[in-house]
């Protein structure tokens, strides 16, 4: 952008501004704008109140957050989104400069999880022809319409529904976006939306369970802005301040500062504001927990960790442990699978006589049991179903993976009795879900009922878990570990490898 007197920059800081090219700035005042920062904070302060905000301490301006009553009113909306997936959605407002970035970025460096996720409304920037940048100094970024929203829209959409989407990479430099790459984001549990004008359109506004602002007073956003777009973005001091004169403030009070009304919480000093960031970070935390995949599933059992559990998890998944360890800790962790397993089944009670003449009151196996593998790598959990079932019946399902989705039911062999026995169905990895699946409709056709089926794994995909559990609500699973998901190739992640060659020793 070319330089100018940056007296005369000023001098445009109320006005009227259009989106898109303006070749000749309207120079209106506006009555609302504030014209100094303390009018500004009072303005901020006023807009709290018109919209019944309260302020945590009862102080203005500089409290730690603030509470709306919409958000004490509404409880925090965990949607269920497409068919499979659950996510919270949190929205990041506030002026140019005013931190959004780094709150975020502190955020998500906190919560240290990864199925949290940053999408930038900037990168949703409109692309500017050749035409348009060689007159950038006249384009208003700042107007809603520099934004394309319907993208976004379709974006979140997209990450609604659990499909990954291409997030544009936009370049502040040039104003355009990249032809050739884009950044991939995943379907996450949290996802976080930050940028100017993330509360101005309702369709986005309604996608948000949670709204923050971050409210920065106006003088050091500008020299911070000053600093970042000479620094970062390619720009001169002159330009920035014409810009911000002519464009950015006036939109400031048009578009951003009324938006404010929406959030839930408002953070004072941005990044600098470590108590606000504090309690953002536990609330997420607190959701995330809500959203753990045993809530939403009730018949999802995780065996109870430990450091020893934790270690045989490392052991196994370490690429570089030999044969005989890995089937040693398997075992191990096998063993520990199963006897969670068997607690699920129903028992009868029982009295007996001790040595010492007295009575005690027990209870009784669960008789009718049988095992089933998934061949071959079900296998595997035989010899521990046996060792705490004796004599216990074990059948085999073979199922042949052709591709990733498509599974034949290629051979089976089950006790005659199946459909009066309770099951305990081993296989080690639930991944997709789809062997799993074909497994259970077989014994479910052959009368054993949903509810009677008990499906034992070391590891489990969030995804298998899903698609098993919404198919048979009334089935259970139990599993040492669930890991973070699967990958394109429809390979558990972080998981352990081919699980049967690894125990089989075939992998090599
Ligand atoms: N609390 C802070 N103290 C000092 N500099 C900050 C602080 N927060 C942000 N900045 C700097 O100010 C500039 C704008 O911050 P950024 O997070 O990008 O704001 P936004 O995304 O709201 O435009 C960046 O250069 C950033 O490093
Ligand atoms: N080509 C562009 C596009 C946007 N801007 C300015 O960026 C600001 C939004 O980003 P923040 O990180 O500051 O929220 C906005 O105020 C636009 O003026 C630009 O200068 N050039
Ligand atoms: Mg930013």
């Amino acid at each position: 952008m070319p330089e100018k007197a940056v007296d005369d920059v000023m001098d445009s800081a109320v006005g009227a501004h259009f989106s898109g090219l303006r070749l000749e700035a309207l120079r209106l005042s506006s009555p609302s704008a504030p014209s100094s920062p303390s009018s500004a904070k009072a303005a901020a302060a006023a807009a709290a109140h018109s919209n019944g905000a309260v302020y945590a301490n009862g102080v203005a301006a500089d409290a730690a957050e603030l509470v709306s009553p919409s958000a004490l009113r509404q409880p925090f909306v965990i949607a269920s989104v497409c068919e499979d997936f659950s996510w919270i959605f949190q929205g990041v407002s506030g002026g140019t400069a005013s931190g959004k970035t780094t709150v975020c970025d502190m955020i998500i460096q906190q919560l240290h999880d990864h199925r949290v996720v940053l999408v930038n409304q900037d990168s949703f920037y409109r692309g500017l022809t050749a035409e348009e940048s060689a007159h950038a100094q006249d384009y208003n970024f700042d107007h809603p319409d520099a934004f394309d929203t319907e993208q976004l829209l379709e974006c979140m959409g997209q990450l609604k529904r659990a499909q990954p989407v291409n997030v544009p990479i936009y370049d502040f430099k040039n104003h355009r976006r990249s032809s050739e790459s884009f950044r991939k984001v995943n379907a996450s549990d949290v996802i976080i939306l930050e940028g100017i004008l993330v509360f101005h359109d309702q369709r986005v506004r309604n996608l948000m369970d949670m709204k923050i602002f971050v409210d920065t007073d106006a003088d050091i956003r500008l020299a911070r802005r000053i600093r970042r777009d000479t620094v970062e973005r390619g720009r001169d001091v002159s330009s920035v301040l014409e810009q911000y004169g002519r464009f950015v403030k006036p939109a400031f009070d048009d578009f951003v500062l009324p938006s404010k009304k929406y959030a839930d919480v408002i953070i004072p000093r941005g990044g600098d504001n470590h108590v606000a960031i504090d309690l953002i970070v536990q609330h997420i935390r607190t959701k995330l927990g809500q959203h753990d995949l045993c809530k939403i599933y009730p018949h999802v059992y995780v065996v109870q960790t430990t450091f020893q559990i934790r270690g045989m998890h490392t052991l196994i998944r370490d690429r570089d442990i030999t044969t005989p360890d890995f089937v040693f800790y398997s075992d191990r962790l096998i063993r520990l699978v199963v006897e969670h397993g068997l607690g699920h089944l129903p028992f009868t009670e029982k009295q007996i006589i001790t040595p010492t003449g007295s009575i005690y009151m027990g209870v009784e196996f669960c008789k009718k049991l049988c095992g089933v593998s998934i061949v071959r790598s079900g296998e595997s959990m035989e010899n521990a179903l046996r060792a705490c079932c004796k004599g216990i019946k074990i059948g085999k399902i073979l199922i042949h993976r052709v591709g990733d989705n498509g599974q034949q039911l290629i051979y089976h062999k089950l006790p005659m009795d199946i459909a009066e026995r309770h099951v305990l169905l081993l296989d080690p990895v639930l991944g997709t879900g789809n062997s799993a699946n074909q497994a259970i409709e077989l014994l479910i056709r052959k009368g054993v009922p949903e509810e009677r089926i008990i499906f034992l794994n070391l590891i489990s995909a969030p995804e298998g878990i899903q698609c098993v559990c919404k198919r048979f609500p009334r089935l259970k699973i139990v599993t040492s570990e669930i890991d973070t998901g699967l990958s394109e190739e429809y390979r558990v992640i972080p998981g352990l490898g081919e699980y049967g060659d690894r125990y089989f020793g075939t992998d090599n």
